[in-house]
């Protein structure tokens, strides 16, 4: 992969508007660097399945384009990076996070309505347990319904009536221009986002050191900080990405003794029972270069404060 090379780099991805947008990214700044790019479909186990991801398994959109990579048919790999697994894949490295979308979920309800206008009995559609189990315990007695597809078959069930609202990650809308579509969005006081939501993980071999640099020019050091955080708290609950877990990290400003400003690293999480009768939540601030550490120290907390009963 030398810069002098005809072959354009081969990035992989699903095939969803979703996928190729966010992979668009990727391969726009890496032409915009000087470094010829193009898209290459990938079929995976979940878009071939409309079974709720709980039951195919944790990694069914990513293991198809982790495979294609090791075996040297593309490049590059661009991923949600939230539908990664936590365990780290042999030969691979994460070589960019860009600057994260929204993390937010977002209400899309029928009449314009926000979260607090619904009525009890009112349908939410949503597969993501996480969503669920938080939907359910803020105890406005709504109807969750089972939800799957891409984001446009999702919105469309909104249009169409046969739901009151759904619930997805604000990202995903704003990537394939529909956020006007979006009714409000969620505070996460209210819902804590999925770990690493509206983040993308840029992924290559690691032994291709060239691109392994090239790449790097598109990471984002806030952001990996934050997602180093939030993954750190869902590697130490031992759960995966249908786990009923929230955690948000964010680099906020403070203020020392002697007026000086300074950023650090805000990181809430949350376990919540499925059936929304229980919630766990902690909150941690610390230096953003101990991002992990305090992933870990927020888990241990929330273990402490019995997680494991939860999960
Ligand atoms: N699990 C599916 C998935 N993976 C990434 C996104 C949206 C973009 C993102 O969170 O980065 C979505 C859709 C959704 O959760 O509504």
């Amino acid at each position: 992969m030398s810069e002098s090379s005809p072959n354009p780099i081969r990035i992989g991805t699903r095939g969803s508007l979703l996928a190729t947008t966010q992979a668009g990214t990727i391969r726009d700044g890496l032409i915009a660097a000087g470094h010829p790019a193009e898209l290459v479909i990938i079929k995976t186990a979940g878009d071939l399945s409309a079974a709720p991801v709980q039951q195919i398994g944790v990694g069914v959109f990513t293991t198809a384009i982790r495979q294609a990579l090791t075996n040297h048919e593309v490049d590059v790999a661009v991923h949600s990076y939230k539908d990664l697994p936590t365990a780290p894949e042999p030969g691979l490295v994460i070589a960019a996070i860009p600057a994260r979308e929204d993390p937010r979920d977002a209400l899309v309800a029928a009449g314009g309505k926000v979260l607090g206008e619904l009525l009890p009995g009112a349908t939410v559609g949503t597969s993501a347990p996480r969503r669920a189990a938080q939907l359910r315990a803020l105890g406005l007695g709504l109807e969750i319904r089972p939800l799957r597809g891409n984001l446009d078959s999702r919105l469309g069930k909104v249009a169409s009536g046969e739901l009151d609202a759904v619930v997805v990650a604000r990202a995903g809308l704003v990537r394939i221009g529909r956020t006007d579509e979006v009714t409000e969005a969620l505070d996460p006081v209210q819902m804590l986002p999925a770990p690493a939501q509206g983040a993308l993980a840029v992924e290559c071999r690691a032994d291709d050191a060239q691109l392994v640099s090239i790449l790097a020019e598109l990471d984002d050091p806030s952001t990996r900080a934050a997602i180093d955080a939030e993954r750190a708290v869902l590697t130490a609950l031992e759960a995966g990405c249908t786990a009923p877990i929230g955690a948000l990290a964010e680099v906020v400003e403070s203020i020392d003794e002697d007026g000086r400003i300074f950023t650090e690293l805000s990181l809430r999480a949350t376990v919540v029972a499925e059936d929304g009768s229980d919630a766990i939540k902690a909150s941690v601030v610390g230096p953003t270069e101990r991002a992990t550490e305090l992933g870990r120290e927020l888990a241990a907390e929330l273990l402490d404060q019995g997680a494991k009963e939860l999960l």
